[in-house]
């Protein structure tokens, strides 16, 4: 006689009883140092340190400041950053000329990061809004509204600066059409393309969590938003053609910004260009909510988790403000 709630071939737990099988059947979601990348702020005065009021335990750094913070963590385990510039006595200008001036933070810092990291991956953000004084990531056209050509053209300016300085990396987050291609030439046209990869922010939506972020830059465009050229947050076909071009374009890295309401988008995009490590950039107001989450213990119980699945879903490498955090954790699991 059969028994109706014992049903051999529906057994799932068989599999699952014991960690070693777990992991088994887990795949590909370990998060390890190198599946890490820490965003820093930096800000012109060498020797600031400035809380973010907007984000608990987020600084912003002076570069003598940032090195021994940088050292301790390197010795945690930390294997990349992601360095913003930030202007506050600089001029803000309409083409962003501080962006890749001689007295740009980023720029100086590169050189002494590089001394004094070696082996740490060193990305820079690529954008014009911190610079410009309409807050735009783009120029304007003198009616108003984005002038395409000359952006890109600024963009991939401010590109090759950052990779002369030293950057291994660079990030365009503009979202400006065309501008891995404008990148990529003149990074061949200067022969760094061997040495200076692209991280492009491919699927950048135009997200409401951004606004933590937004006051640590003091980068709010004064006038407008940025739906003309960040991707419509229920759009998974214009994500698609995005990272689509990018790729053609010469794209070294993809990624999609926010994660977690997002990992549709990482699925489709792993499952579509499968040979290209994938980045999620897990933004300022999603580092707000999941740090709000509970008590210390149950916030990083659900931190661990939201990584997990974000590896799950497929990307290669979590940029994220809680890097310390993680290390931290990771560390004593050891
Ligand atoms: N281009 C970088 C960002 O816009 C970051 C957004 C965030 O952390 O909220
Ligand atoms: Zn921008
Ligand atoms: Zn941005």
């Amino acid at each position: 006689m059969s028994n109706l709630y014992l049903t051999p071939e529906h057994v799932l737990q068989g599999g699952y009883h014991h960690a070693a099988l777990r992991k088994l059947q887990e795949p590909n979601t370990s998060i390890e140092p190198h599946n890490i990348m820490y965003p820093v702020f930096l800000v012109e005065k060498d020797n600031a340190i400035e809380p973010v009021h907007s984000m608990p335990n987020v600084n912003r750094y002076g570069v003598d400041q940032l090195i021994p913070l940088l050292a301790e963590l390197v010795e945690k385990g930390l294997k990349s950053i992601l360095i913003f510039g930030i202007v506050e006595t600089l001029p803000k200008d309409p083409t962003g000329t501080s962006a890749d001036s001689v007295d740009n933070p980023v720029i100086k810092a590169l050189p002494k990061l590089r001394a004094a990291f070696p082996d740490l991956l060193i990305a820079c953000d690529v954008c014009l809004c911190p610079y410009t004084s309409h807050g735009h990531c783009g120029l304007l056209k003198s009616g108003g509204g984005i002038d395409h050509e000359a952006s890109v053209k600024r963009i991939a300016e401010v590109a090759l600066a950052y990779a002369k300085a030293g950057a291994h990396v660079v990030a365009p987050s503009d979202m400006m059409d065309n501008r891995i291609k404008a990148i990529k030439e003149e990074l061949v046209r200067n022969k760094l393309q061997n040495q200076v990869s692209i991280l492009s922010y491919s699927c950048k939506f135009a997200s409401s969590m951004y606004g933590p972020f937004r006051d640590t830059m003091k980068s709010s465009p004064m006038e407008g938003d940025r739906k003309c050229y960040q991707l419509p947050p229920g759009s998974a076909a214009l994500a698609a053609r995005a990272a689509a071009r990018d790729v053609a374009e010469g794209a070294d890295f993809l990624m999609v910004k926010p994660g977690l309401p997002y990992l549709d988008i990482v699925r489709q995009t792993k499952d579509r260009f499968p040979h290209h490590p994938l980045f999620i950039y897990q933004v300022s107001g999603e580092y707000e909510l999941i740090s709000r989450s509970g008590d210390r213990a149950s916030m990083q119980t659900n931190l661990m988790e939201i990584l997990t699945c974000m590896r799950r879903a497929g990307a290669d490498c979590i940029i994220t403000y809680f890097a310390p955090l993680i290390l931290s954790i990771i560390s004593e699991k050891k």
